[in-house]
């Protein structure tokens, strides 16, 4: 198939929301939002994020929209319109592409989102680029500036499971199944961005590094400390699971894991939104600590570790 043929029967069958003014097929899209636009992009990369041995062609598709779409949640944004370039080898089977975008355009449709572009291009390894706008309807964007001492911590969505299931991916094995699935696509708490703005939230970023390393971020750039008290973090079970299998700490995979796009806030009350649950205390100070001390255990993710 042709690229022209292949754009064709990719954009054959998209839907878009109310607030795209032009869809694909132009030289760009056109949106119209209600209040600011906020921006981002990530990308995903075979080897380096992905292996086409580990996951199926869908499941990559659903991570290149999951990972961009939990960095609007972030801001307080709702989730407005995506735009995928994904270049692949020439050789590469049509089949591994059609499930690509049947699994973008699946998380687009769970996301609220609308798929208004994209590119094709042919490379050497399979990497997804996508950016994704999201729409502050009038609020304020929800930074890593805003937390202050005395705040509570809290997150919303799956903390270990992703980097639960890396580690059995990696050791040949594909299940428990709930970790690996989350691995290879995260469930992003959708939604619940706009939820917590809405009720205060003060400063708040998606996890994608690793809880503590992420928060950093916060302290970073709040000028504070957070405390997490293990005594409020629970241990899933499939994640006690593989750490038991693996002889690692369950409790590092939650703190210390990367991927699984849950979201971390900052409210200025003990009283959270329904499904956010309270993980530890800002305090003064400029860094994470875990029960009053360091971590000791591995820090988050660094590509250029
Ligand atoms: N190559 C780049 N050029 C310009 N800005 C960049 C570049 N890479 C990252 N940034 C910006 O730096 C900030 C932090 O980016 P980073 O990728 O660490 O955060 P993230 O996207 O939330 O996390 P993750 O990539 O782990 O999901 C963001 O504002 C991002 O737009
Ligand atoms: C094949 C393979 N090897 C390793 C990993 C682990 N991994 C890759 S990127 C990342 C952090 C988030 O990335 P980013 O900061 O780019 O969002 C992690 C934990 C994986 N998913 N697949
Ligand atoms: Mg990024």
């Amino acid at each position: 198939m042709h690229e022209f043929e292949l754009i064709s029967s990719i954009t054959s069958d998209v839907s878009v929301g109310d607030d795209v003014t032009l869809g694909i097929g132009d030289d760009a899209a056109a949106l119209r939002l209600t209040g600011d636009t906020v921006v981002t992009t990530d990308i995903l990369v075979e080897g380096v994020h992905f292996k086409r041995q580990w996951s199926p062609a869908r499941s990559v598709g659903r991570k290149a929209i999951a990972v961009n779409v939990s960095d609007v949640e972030a801001m307080g944004a709702r989730p407005s319109a995506i735009v995928v370039a994904l270049a692949f080898p020439k050789d590469l089977d049509q089949v591994w592409v059609a499930e690509f975008e049947a699994g973008v355009k699946e998380e687009c449709a769970r996301a609220g989102v609308s798929l208004v572009g994209g590119d094709l291009s042919s490379s050497p390894t399979v990497t997804v680029c996508v950016t994704a706008i999201g729409d502050l309807e009038g609020r304020l964007p929800v930074t890593r500036s805003g937390a202050r001492v005395g705040h509570v911590v809290a997150v919303t969505g799956n903390l270990g499971w992703a980097g639960a299931g890396l580690v059995t991916l990696q050791r040949g094995f594909a299940s428990p199944k709930e970790p690996v699935a989350e691995q290879l696509t995260p469930s992003v708490p959708y939604g619940q961005g706009v939820i917590a703005s809405d009720r205060g939230a003060t400063s708040m970023l998606d996890i994608s590094d690793g809880l503590l390393g992420d928060l950093g971020h916060i302290c970073e750039r709040s000028g504070v400390g957070i405390d997490i008290d293990t005594s409020l973090i629970e241990i899933p079970d499939p994640v006690a699971r593989v750490a038991a299998a693996t002889g690692r700490n369950a409790l590092a995979f939650v703190l210390a894991g990367g991927e699984d796009h849950a979201l971390a806030a900052t409210f200025p009350t003990e009283v959270l939104p329904e499904g956010w649950r309270r993980v530890g205390v800002v305090v003064s100070g400029d860094a994470v600590s875990v029960d009053g001390h360091p971590w000791d255990g591995a820090a988050g993710w660094d590509h250029f570790a």
